[in-house]
C-alpha cells in the first residue's frame, strides 16, 4: 500500500506545472486549494454514502477516488506520504504501549 502511494505521491508531483487541459492533477492544483479541498469533501460523502449502499465495488471505487483526492491535497500542502504514515506509526507506538501496560500494569 506505501508503494502505491509513494508512486501515485510521484505522479501527483510531476504533474506540477503541467497543462491543465492535458491533466486532471494539473487542473486541480491550477484550481487552487479550495477547489482540492471541495473535491476531497465531496469524495469523502460519496465514500459514505457507497459505505451505506451494500454495493463493495462501489465504496472500493470511492475509497480510491477519496485517497487519490486526499494524496493531490497533501501535496498541494506540501506534506508527504512518509509524513502521514510516520504519523500513523507513532500513533501504533502509543497504543501499543498502552496495550503492553494494560497488560502488565506492575511493569
Ligand atoms: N487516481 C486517479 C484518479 N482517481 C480519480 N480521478 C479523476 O477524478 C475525477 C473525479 O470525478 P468527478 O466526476 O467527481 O470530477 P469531474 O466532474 O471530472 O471534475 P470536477 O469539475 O468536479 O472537478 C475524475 O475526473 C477522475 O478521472 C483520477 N485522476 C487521476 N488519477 C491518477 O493520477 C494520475 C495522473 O492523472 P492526470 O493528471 O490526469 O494525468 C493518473 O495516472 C492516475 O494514476
Amino acid at each position: 500500500m506505501a508503494n502505491t502511494l509513494t508512486q501515485l505521491e510521484q505522479t501527483i508531483l510531476n504533474r506540477r506545472g503541467a497543462d491543465p487541459s492535458m491533466s486532471y492533477v494539473a487542473s486541480l492544483f491550477a484550481r487552487g486549494r479550495p477547489k482540492i479541498a471541495e473535491k476531497l469533501g465531496e469524495e469523502a460523502v460519496e465514500t459514505v454514502i457507497a459505505s451505506l449502499s451494500g454495493d463493495r465495488g462501489a465504496l472500493v471505487g470511492e475509497a480510491a477516488d477519496l485517497l487519490f483526492h486526499l494524496c493531490v491535497l497533501l501535496a498541494d500542502a506540501d506534506i508527504t506520504v512518509a509524513d502521514v504514515l510516520a504519523e500513523l506509526d507513532r500513533r501504533e507506538g502509543i497504543s501499543g504501549i498502552a496495550e503492553k501496560a494494560a497488560r502488565n500494569p506492575q511493569a
